[in-house]
Order: C-alpha cells, then sequence, then structure tokens
C-alpha cells in the first residue's frame, strides 16, 4: 500500500495543551509521525511518497474562507498583539452573547473559531494544516486514478475542524478535502467512515445537509465524551443529507465484540448507498492503552479492523485522525493497514 507524507507535518510544534486544567505537552506531538513512519518502513507496507501541493482551492471548496484567512494570520496577529504564550481561546460566542459578529480582538476571533481551548496556534501551525491536506489530496488522488488503496498519513488531524472552526487538534477537515476532490472527479457518491474514538463533529457539520457523501462515525458516547455537543444517535442529516449522516455512540469500555458487530451495521449501509469510494479517517486511539479515550482495541484487533474493511471491496482510503499511545501507534496503525491489504 502506498503512503503520502509530508516532512511540513513537523512544522507544527506546538508546545502546549490544556488538560486536566493545566499546560501540559500536547497529546498530538510530531513524534506520533516518526513512530508510524518507522513501522511502515519495519514492516514493508510498501512507497512512502511526498504529495504535490494543491494550493488553497481544495480547502475553500469545504471551508470558509475569512476561516482560512484567520488561520493563515492567527500566530502573526497574535503576537502583534503582544501576547505571550501560545494562541489559546479563552472566551466564545456563548449562549446570550452575540455569534453573527466576529471581533477585530485576535482574542475574539480566536474564541469565534475555535470548538475548544485545548488547540493551540502557534509558529507552523497553518503550513503544517496546509501539508496534511495535501497528504490527503496526494492519497485520494492516486487511489481515484489506480484503484489502489492508499494511507494519508496526515498530521495534524482533520475530522473534528467543521466549514468555519477549528479544535480538537484540528485546522482543516482532510477527510472532507478528499471527499469533496472524489466528488469534483467523477464519484457520484463517497463513504467516510469516522472509526476514531471521537465523533468526527466537523465531518459531518460539512456535508450534514448533503447526499454525495454518507458519513458514519462510530465513537464514545458524546454524553460522557469529546467533543460532547454532537454525534448522538438522532442525527440523521438535514433536507438532501436526511439519512446520509449516521451516529454509532457507544459507551466506554465498549467491547471489541460489539464494536465490530457495529461496524457490521455501518458496511451494511455504506454497502446500500451504492459509495464507490471509502474514505476512512483512522483514529487509532481506540486502542485500550490510549492516554486520552476508553475502547478496548488490542493491536491485534486493528488487523482484524483492516481485514473486515477490505471486504466491503471498494477503492479505500485510509488517513490519519488520532491516536495517542505513542509507542505503539506505529504497530496500531500498521496492523490496520497490513491486515486490510490481507483482507483484498
Ligand atoms: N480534551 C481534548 C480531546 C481532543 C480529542 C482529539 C481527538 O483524538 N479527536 O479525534
Ligand atoms: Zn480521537
Amino acid at each position: 500500500m502506498l503512503t503520502f507524507y509530508s516532512a511540513d507535518s513537523r512544522l507544527r510544534q506546538a508546545r502546549t495543551e490544556l488538560h486536566d486544567g493545566t499546560l501540559v505537552a500536547p497529546f498530538e506531538c510530531p513524534e506520533r509521525v516518526d513512530l508510524v513512519l518507522k513501522q511502515l518502513r519495519l514492516s514493508g507496507l510498501g512507497e512512502i511518497r511526498a504529495p504535490s501541493a494543491y494550493g488553497l482551492a481544495p480547502v475553500l471548496a469545504v471551508h470558509d474562507k475569512d476561516y482560512v484567512t484567520f488561520l493563515a494570520n492567527c500566530w502573526e496577529a497574535w503576537l502583534a498583539a503582544g501576547h505571550e504564550g501560545e494562541a489559546i481561546p479563552n472566551i466564545w460566542p456563548a449562549r446570550r452573547m452575540r455569534g453573527d459578529h466576529i471581533p477585530h480582538a485576535i482574542s475574539g476571533q480566536l474564541g469565534y473559531y475555535a470548538l475548544a481551548a485545548e488547540t493551540s496556534i502557534s509558529a507552523g501551525t497553518f503550513e503544517a494544516a496546509m501539508a496534511s491536506k495535501d497528504v490527503a489530496l496526494g492519497a485520494v488522488e492516486y487511489t481515484l486514478q489506480t484503484g489502489e488503496p492508499s494511507f494519508g498519513l496526515c498530521r495534524p488531524p482533520g475530522h473534528h475542524a467543521a466549514y468555519d472552526q477549528f479544535g480538537g487538534y484540528c485546522f482543516f477537515n482532510n477527510a472532507a478535502i478528499a471527499a469533496q476532490r472524489a466528488l469534483e472527479s467523477g464519484k457520484r457518491r463517497v463513504a467516510i467512515l469516522d472509526v476514531d474514538f471521537h465523533h468526527g463533529n466537523g465531518t459531518q457539520q460539512i456535508f450534514y445537509r448533503r447526499d454525495d457523501v454518507l458519513f458514519i462515525s462510530l465513537h464514545g458516547d458524546p454524553e460522557v465524551t469529546f467533543p460532547y455537543y454532537l454525534g448522538y444517535a438522532d442525527e440523521g442529516g438535514e433536507g438532501k443529507g436526511e439519512g446520509f449522516n449516521i451516529n454509532y455512540p457507544l459507551p466506554h469500555g465498549t467491547s471489541v465484540a460489539t464494536w465490530m458487530a457495529t461496524l457490521e451495521q455501518a458496511l451494511a449501509k455504506i454497502q446500500a448507498a451504492g459509495c464507490e469510494l471509502l474514505i476512512v479517517s483512522l483514529g487509532v486511539d481506540i486502542f485500550e492503552n490510549d492516554p486520552i479515550s476508553a475502547f478496548t482495541f488490542t493491536s491485534e484487533d486493528f488487523t482484524n479492523l483492516g481485514q473486515r474493511l477490505a471486504q466491503a471491496g471498494l477503492p479505500s482510503v485510509f488517513l490519519m485522525e488520532g491516536g495517542y499511545a505513542v509507542d505503539e501507534i506505529g504497530v496500531n496503525v500498521s496492523n490496520v493497514l497490513h491486515g486490510f491489504e490481507q483482507g483484498v
């Protein structure tokens, strides 16, 4: 299987994450990608290729122009305003305030565009996000051209990024950008299957009123799991999108057997919808030892997951999302991809 990767993913060198009331070293760290690369090379998955630069057009196909401009300028504006640390929001257009106006001050803009406070912006964040969506585009272009599966080693991840919102370590929605490119290349319907522990609220939001992307997510119950405010089973899409958004919230500690049985339901929906491409938002934070998650996958279970996805029989693109058990992330990602190749 071909892997797309960009060294520019290391340009994001955030120093802080607000976690449990403390500024800690970010869980979404550059070492995650190094260790995945190391294991893919060790296990001989296949060629590792740098993507072309696709520019802003594919980003603007799914994200708001002013939001993209904000991301491009945020760090400089934050420094120009004399702030000491990394750009972290601490005020939002909360309920009973105005949400229809974007303030001039960068602190106000941060809160307007931020989903949550854990994701700092600093030097290189925008450039890394641009490289990450190029990795996703390289992977989907390859699969569209060859029908062969591909893996986009995306960093930063993307599935929490909405039309005009960042957070959950995400800035551009790589899976949405890839799906949009596939539709523009002639696919009539694309499935995005999100297996990350956390709900892909951004992906859901982008396609919620559309029937050309079927978004299906298995994730920790938002009653007790980030992002809390989206990802419930009653969110089925709106307008033309009715029936093309399917959430499977699952309790913390869900067994792998239950998770895999739920996956069967998801794969049946994908088949019934006549999807012509499968994009997998591959978060391996469903691993039993993930530091911020609560599912129970062992490393061996990831191999079974890959094998089962291959049996869906669709051209498939895997895009890296979460996964923070750094020591095992390489094996866990590699097992999914090798499992897929075994299952073909
Ligand atoms: N407390 C912030 C949790 C961010 C979750 C990031 C992630 O893995 N999303 O898939
Ligand atoms: Zn996650």
